[in-house]
């Protein structure tokens, strides 16, 4: 509780990259890889999309629900892209403010409106070649074959704010964990110590 008691928010850590490059694969695989760490939350966000059995479980919200959620402030942040609606727990702002790291699968294009929202804000990319994404996309079978294309469109978008490190999943999926447990781990020491 160092961080309540110094009044310094806890690390805010947002995983981006563009869609099929494995941010929610690598996010299952950390969080198992940190089970003893109970601090460190992966936060489980809501979408305007039906439970589709992929590596993210997220909270499946209708878009009439997630509308009043925003309305009512009963999202710590909420962003839209793709069509759809992604909000993060109002329980997430106590964790921060307890001190405590979290991780979430972020949006490239909200990052900026973010860091003004959360100031302890640093950013994880990933990437991988275009023609992977486009493999694992079609593969994925979760979007449909102009959803992937819109997505495969957006995948060279600049950041707006400079990661602290890029992790390259184009190959082995091990090694691209690995990287992204001992980010989140340097990132998260300073709050937990
Ligand atoms: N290193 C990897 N090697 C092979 N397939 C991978 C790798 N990383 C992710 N995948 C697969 O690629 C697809 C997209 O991954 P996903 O985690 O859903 O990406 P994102 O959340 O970034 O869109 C999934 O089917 C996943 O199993
Ligand atoms: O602005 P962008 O960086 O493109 O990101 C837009 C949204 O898309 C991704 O989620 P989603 O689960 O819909 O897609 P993904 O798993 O294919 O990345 C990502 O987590 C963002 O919430």
């Amino acid at each position: 509780m160092q961080g309540a008691a110094s009044g310094r928010q806890g690390p805010l850590i947002a995983v981006v990259g563009p869609s099929g490059v494995g941010k929610d694969t690598l996010l299952a695989r950390a969080r198992a890889a940190l089970s003893d760490r109970p601090e460190v939350l992966f936060v489980r966000r809501s979408i305007t999309r039906p439970a589709s059995g992929d590596a993210e479980e997220h909270v499946p919200i209708t878009a009439e629900a997630f509308d009043e959620a925003e309305r009512s402030g009963r999202f710590a942040y909420c962003w839209r892209a793709h069509g759809l609606g992604y909000g993060l727990p109002a329980s997430l702002t106590g964790h921060l403010a307890a001190g405590r790291p979290a991780v979430i699968n972020g949006s490239r294009k909200v990052l900026a409106g973010m860091k003004e929202r959360f100031p302890t804000l640093s950013v994880i990319q990933i990437a991988a070649a275009p023609e992977v994404l486009a493999a694992r996309l079609a593969a994925r079978g979760r979007e449909s074959a102009d959803e992937i294309a819109a997505r495969i469109a957006r995948a060279e978008e600049p950041l707006p704010i400079a990661p602290i490190c890029v992790i390259d999943n184009s190959g082995e999926l091990d090694q691209a964990a690995e990287a992204l447990v001992a980010a989140i781990l340097e990132l998260a020491a300073p709050a937990s110590r």
